[in-house]
């Protein structure tokens, strides 16, 4: 398992190990006491699966507020995917930062998504299915989205079309400027 640090406290990039052979490889996705012994104790209790099928499809960026926060750990089952994860604590030396990194099926890297951080994506290639563990169920209530395309953000999707595929909901989602701040930064770095 190789785990990489990001400019964003808390926002990982895992690659688990993948064992080749003449059929293909193995790879374990989660392994709870390995990623303990990392440091990263998370308890899932939910996996979400969901198919995209143009490129330049973009699903966020959303967030759940508390008491059902969700921290995520994401993953490309086929295709290709930019993920991004978006500092929304107040106080942060990085509020309203982000950092993307490119999850393919081939590449088998993980995305780490902190409570307290905003997440979406934009599908870089047809028929791209997302794989993502949550801890915390899905709360309606307290889904909230993060306007894609706000300048101050200044997301680079990385992906030159002429326009996105996008849910009514992310449409219209609000500047970050414009949300309810609901997370606060815990002052450790
Ligand atoms: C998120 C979710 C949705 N749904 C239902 C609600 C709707 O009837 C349908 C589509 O929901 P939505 O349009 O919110 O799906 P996405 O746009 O893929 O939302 C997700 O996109 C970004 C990338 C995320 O990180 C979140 O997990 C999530 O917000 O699935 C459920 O039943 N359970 C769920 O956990």
């Amino acid at each position: 398992m190789k785990i990489e640090t990001t400019k964003l406290d808390g926002v990982l990039l895992l690659t688990p190990d993948r064992f080749g052979d003449s059929r293909g490889f193995f790879s374990e996705s989660w392994n709870k006491r390995r990623m303990a012994e990392h440091g990263i104790d998370l308890e899932f209790v939910q996996d979400n699966h969901s198919l995209s099928s143009k490129v330049g499809t973009i699903r966020g960026l959303h967030y759940q507020t508390p008491p059902h926060a969700q921290a995520k750990l994401v993953r490309c089952g086929r295709g290709a995917l930019f993920d991004v994860a978006l500092d929304i604590r107040v106080g942060s030396p990085t509020f309203g930062q982000w950092v993307g990194a490119e999850l393919t099926a081939e590449n088998g890297r993980q995305l780490l998504v902190p409570v307290g951080f905003a997440h979406g994506f934009v599908t870089r290639a047809p028929d791209t299915e997302i794989v993502y563990k949550c801890t915390d169920y899905f709360a309606p209530d307290c889904d909230r989205a993060i306007a894609h395309n706000d300048p101050v953000l200044g997301i680079d999707w990385g992906v030159s079309i002429a326009s996105f595929t996008l849910s009514d909901k992310d449409a219209s989602a609000p500047l970050l400027a414009d949300i309810e701040p609901v997370f606060a930064w815990d002052g450790r770095q």
